[in-house]
């Protein structure tokens, strides 16, 4: 069903006419993550479940990579102005889930659209002018470029990138100040502006971080997907990091992000979707993850170190035995084998 084309939040029209944010306006909602919240308090915690107000809808994505199906999403809704946290066990399929709705990879099948517009088949950048971009971990590439470099790169896709306005160069100029001026802000706000003439490459892990998320911001998003955002950060930048990623809701975006930590999960996030082997496997309220057992199962195996039930015990020391048993039996008649053998020489 598509989804109402007209946001709520701090939405401004932008010169294409189609709707875009305003993130350094500051916050115009009362209390998002309370409204986020509430919007999912009813909804239940089942794979594929209606969100009441979804700014992505995914429909039958499947993705393989020669014999290896990395992802294969039935449906999925991810619901406006909330934080939705991506977790899975390694391989799951969450990064090329990331590609695949950004347009950075396609898919063998599906299709999935940002407020009601199918995004299939569009390049990464006609994605991020409609106001959906993904953080991408600074390359070695991107290392040798200065940070402000990197910020005036993360504008791409803007009306200043077209060629036909690069021919005009009044035009051109303008946009340039004012993607400088906009990358100066972000710098500001992330604590960066003092490096602006640095190689990205000489920051540090969280200043990477930070980097990386004011880079998405650019092109002034309405949905950002974090890919690890607290990946490698040391402790006292985790919390400025998380800020900075809660004040993303604040400003009416929508995040998605992909992390490990399930303390960052529980903290950040208003709904998790669990992915394994490809597909969605649960999601729900942070709360509800650790509980469910699909989850559980997902991540540790099978046998993981959850007391076993008196069956279980049973079962066990009864293939234990009969292991030790069979070994036994193993060992005889080698033994007898060998005897026979010297008996007949
Ligand atoms: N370009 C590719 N070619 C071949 N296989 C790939 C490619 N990209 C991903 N895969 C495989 O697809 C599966 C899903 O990978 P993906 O990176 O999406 O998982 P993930 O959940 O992001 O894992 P992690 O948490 O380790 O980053 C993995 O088995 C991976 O090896």
């Amino acid at each position: 069903m598509p989804a109402d084309p007209a946001p709520h939040g701090a939405h401004a029209a932008r010169p294409d006419g189609t709707p875009g944010t305003t993130p350094l306006a500051g916050a115009t909602r009362a209390e998002p993550r309370r409204e986020a919240q509430a919007a999912l308090r009813d909804v239940p915690w089942e794979v594929g479940v209606a969100k009441p107000d979804p700014a992505i809808v995914v429909d039958h994505v499947t993705r393989t990579f020669g014999g290896l199906t990395a992802v294969s999403v039935d449906h999925l809704e991810i619901q406006r102005g909330g934080i939705t946290g991506l977790i899975g066990p390694n391989g799951a399929g969450k990064t090329t889930l990331f590609n695949l709705l950004t347009g950075f990879d396609q898919p063998n099948t599906g299709t999935w659209s940002f407020n009601g517009r199918e995004l299939g088949k569009l390049s990464p950048h006609q994605v991020a002018r409609l106001g959906v971009v993904r953080t991408f971990q600074l390359t070695k590439a991107l290392s040798r470029l200065t940070v402000l470099q990197n910020m005036l790169l993360g504008a791409q896709g803007q009306s200043g990138e077209s060629f036909l306005r690069a021919l005009v160069p009044g035009t051109w100029r303008a946009q340039e100040k004012a993607n400088t001026e906009r990358a100066m802000d972000l710098l500001r706000r992330f604590k960066l502006d003092a490096k602006k003439d640095d190689f990205a490459g000489s920051l540090s892990g969280g200043q990477r971080k930070l980097l990386e998320m004011a880079r998405a911001l650019m092109s002034e998003p309405q949905v950002v997907m974090l890919d690890e955002p607290m990946a490698g950060v040391n402790p006292a930048l985790t919390q400025s990091l998380l800020g900075h990623v809660k004040d993303l809701r604040e400003e009416g975006m929508t995040v998605i992000f992909v992390e490990h930590d399930m303390d960052v999960v529980r903290d950040i996030s208003d709904w998790v979707v669990v992915m394994a082997a490809g597909k969605v496997i649960a999601e729900g309220a942070p709360d509800s993850i650790s509980q469910n057992k699909a989850v559980v199962d997902a991540y540790l195996g099978a046998h993981h170190d959850a007391p076993l039930t008196e069956d279980e015990e049973d079962r066990f020391l009864a293939e234990d035995q009969a292991a030790a048993r069979a070994q036994r039996e193993d060992v005889i008649s080698s033994d007898q084998g060998r005897r026979t053998r010297r008996a007949g020489r």
